[in-house]
């Protein structure tokens, strides 16, 4: 299958995705300049991590007006995959195609280190290899991942089982204490109520090998494939 890597300026994590999606998963890879168009003969689009538009304004409120953005918007309109790591997250907040906002971290600092995640959701084609209520380590490197919206939307996404994976313990407990952004309910990735658009702020193309400390990220690509595939 093919997948399509936007690449805004700014972007810095697209080369790590393509690396993840050619040489350990064994797929295709389209890079996408921002001005691209066409997303013909692409099955799956993931927007990388990195600082498009310097995060000028607000992370991703800028990459929102790119020709590439108002493309991937109709791709998941017609019901194409969408992810987006980090970065990509915020930009598909930004663009409306996932409800809510980010603010700067509680620290407000720029927080880089692996945290314990928990699977919410294992019915979405991004964590169909997972198990209901698996903790994972993957890491984050963010500076606005405090995720929050209306009161109305979150009691929309906890019912809808629309939060995919939550901040926790090792052990799974979620608490305040193991929140490392200040993010509503710990949660780290929300998709949307259809579910073929889903983004997080820990970047899972940075736990795929072993070298890099953790694999517990991989099975996100190998469950995008087995939906597409299957
Ligand atoms: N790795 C990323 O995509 C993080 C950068 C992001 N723009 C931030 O909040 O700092």
């Amino acid at each position: 299958m093919r997948f399509g890597i936007p690449v805004y300026p700014g972007s810095n994590c697209d080369r790590d995705v393509g690396w993840v999606v050619e040489k350990v998963l064994g797929h295709e890879v389209r890079y996408l300049w921002h001005r691209e168009i066409d997303l013909s003969g692409i099955d799956c689009v993931i927007i990388p991590g990195g600082f498009s538009y310097g995060d000028y304004l607000r992370a991703g409120a800028m990459a929102k007006l790119s020709p590439v953005t108002e493309a991937i918007c109709e791709f998941a309109e017609k019901g194409g995959l969408v992810m987006g790591i980090c970065n990509g997250f915020q930009i598909l907040l930004e663009a409306g195609l996932l409800p809510g906002a980010m603010l700067p971290n509680k620290t407000l600092s720029f927080i880089c280190e692996f945290v314990h995640l928990r699977v919410e959701n294992n019915q979405t084609p991004f964590t169909s290899l997972y198990e209901k209520g698996e903790v994972i380590r993957i890491p984050i490197a963010h500076a606005e991942g405090n995720y929050t919206c209306s009161p109305e939307v979150l009691k929309e996404l906890e019912e809808n089982g629309q939060v995919v994976v939550r901040y926790c313990s090792p052990e799974g407990e979620v608490s305040e204490e193991f929140n490392p952004n200040g993010s509503l309910n710990n949660i780290a990735g929300i998709c949307n109520k259809r579910g073929n658009v889903f983004g997080l702020m820990p970047h899972p193309e940075r736990a795929a090998e072993a070298i890099l400390g953790s694999t517990d990220g991989y099975r996100m690509f190998e469950s995008i494939v087995k939906s597409v595939l299957a």
